[in-house]
């Protein structure tokens, strides 16, 4: 058949323009609209195939010139989008497309259309495709699906962009506030927090807004360069700088962070020396490097991050007051996880899903009274303790949902104010079934799983211990499997 093929994305194009020669097709490619147009009024196409955004003429535009000319019983149209442009399919599809596919592009539904629109036209196009050749399009269809995920992950996992949850009001405001942030790079940001609040994720998305930057973030932690590095691998050094220096010198951080943002984790143990140089380079956008003479522009944004007490630090005279006012002018305070109890559950089904999913589990959400175990706790580790706590229950379990006996490896109960958050489950007459229900049987498992734990997995001991008959035991032990 004779297909035009319309899309500004070459890559793309050339991987599905691959995929239809091989199946006998005959493909024109364009990268644009105009240029489709000229083709289709040229000569002649059964199918024309477009993405429907492309700068010019849109894929919509294309096909409503296609439909209002007199060729258009010659032709179908099939346009591309992408899974959040269902409107767009919509309108398309009312416009006179003949159909529509998401993208990535599943070269085997691809395939498919194509077959089912020559059989449509009267069977001269119509040429069954071979059980192999569907297979072969169909592996290589989900190797690439498979690939750009990865990618996809991998973006998105080093920005932290697409993970982040906020579901308490408090953290609502500061996600706002770092969008506010976003939109001025002359405003320096300090963010404050106990360790795994989730300072850095803020400084990206400081750095990010709503969508992932090309401007580089640069992370540099204070406290794990030693005092005698710090300086060359902030400012960089010329050749020769110092003994043991590479001979062509190095840039530093500040080089790589040019146009972007620097971020300094742990500010606070900043040697003292440095903290007059970066108040320089903050103040007068320039620095030197180490054993240079020559002076160096730079534009930088400035984020810094602490979960020291900053303010006991500039009293005894550790951290200079005019750096903290100069890096202070915009400012994060992020609550400890505990103050926050809101978004303890939330976050860990946020987590729950996103493990769940990369481990092929069936994990969707905690469970009631794993709920009550999961708020009763004071995760000192904070939001990463969380994240960490839903990984280990996703790797050693797989359950529709978080039940208290997936809890017990972690050492919650012994680690937590264990009276605050087990007594309410074991004690009947202080237990209050929580506004959103309570699953009778997660709590018997749970009470069952324990005895067993404490018994070695001796079922006669435990049952004992639970005042029941060891066949009645092992019943419940069967439905828990
Ligand atoms: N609101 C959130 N939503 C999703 N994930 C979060 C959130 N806050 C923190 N995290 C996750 O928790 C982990 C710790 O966050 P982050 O490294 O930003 O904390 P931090 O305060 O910079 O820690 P540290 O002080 O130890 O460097 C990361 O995996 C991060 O993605």
């Amino acid at each position: 058949m004779n297909i035009l093929l319309v899309d500004d994305a070459k890559t793309s194009r050339t991987w599905i323009a691959k995929a239809l020669i091989r199946a006998g097709h005959n493909v024109i490619e364009c990268n644009n609209g105009e240029a489709a147009l000229e083709h289709f009024m040229a000569d002649y196409f059964p199918l024309v195939l477009s993405d429907v955004i492309m700068p010019g003429m849109t894929g919509l535009e294309l096909l409503k010139k296609i439909s209002a000319s007199p060729k258009k019983k010659e032709t179908d149209v099939v346009l591309f989008t992408a899974h959040n442009q269902s409107e767009l399919a919509i309108e398309a599809l009312r416009a006179g497309a003949y159909d529509y596919l998401l993208k990535p592009i599943n070269i085997q539904e691809l395939l498919m259309i194509i077959q089912r629109l020559a059989k449509k036209r009267g069977g001269k196009e119509y040429q069954p495709l071979s059980v192999s050749f569907i297979n072969e399009a169909g592996f290589a269809t989900e190797e690439a699906r498979q690939e750009l995920e990865r990618c996809r992950e991998a973006l998105a996992k080093s920005a932290g962009l697409y993970q982040a949850g906020f579901f308490s009001p408090i953290m609502q405001n500061i996600a706002l506030l770092a969008q506010k942030y976003h939109k001025d790079r002359s405003v320096p940001v300090l963010i404050e927090g106990e360790t795994g609040t989730g300072k850095e994720l803020i400084a990206r998305m400081i750095h990010n807004g709503s969508t992932l930057s090309e401007k580089p973030f640069v992370a540099i932690n204070c406290t794990a360069i030693s005092p005698q590095l710090f300086e060359s691998e902030l400012f960089g050094y010329e050749s020769g700088a110092y003994t043991g220096s590479l001979r062509k010198g190095q840039i530093g951080k500040l080089d790589l962070a040019h146009g972007g943002t620097l971020f300094l984790d742990e500010i606070g143990d900043m040697p003292q020396d440095l903290q007059v140089k970066l108040l320089r380079v903050i103040q007068e956008k320039e620095f030197y490097r180490v054993g240079g003479l020559q002076r160096i522009k730079t534009d930088i944004r400035i984020i810094c991050a602490t979960n020291a007490d900053l303010v006991r630090r500039l009293k005894s005279g550790a951290f200079r007051p005019d750096l903290y006012y100069r890096l202070r002018v915009g400012y994060i305070l992020l609550p400890p996880l505990r103050d926050r109890v809101e978004d303890i559950v939330p976050l860990a089904n946020l987590f729950l899903k996103q493990f769940s999913q990369e481990k092929g589990k069936r994990f969707q959400s905690v469970g009631a009274a794993a709920a009550q175990l999961l708020t009763g706790y004071e995760w000192p580790g904070n939001v990463r303790e969380l994240r960490n706590a839903m990984e280990w229950v996703v790797f050693m379990y797989d359950d529709n949902e978080v039940k208290p006996g997936h809890l017990g490896v972690l050492g919650l109960h012994s680690q937590c104010n264990r009276e605050n958050a087990l007594a309410q489950v074991i004690n009947p007459w202080n237990f209050v079934i929580p506004q959103e229900g309570f699953s009778l049987d997660d709590y018997v498992d749970h009470i069952v799983e324990q005895a067993l734990e404490m018994h070695q997995g001796n079922r006669a001991a435990a049952a004992r211990m639970l005042g029941m008959t060891r066949r009645a035991l092992c019943c419940r032990l069967e439905k828990i499997k």
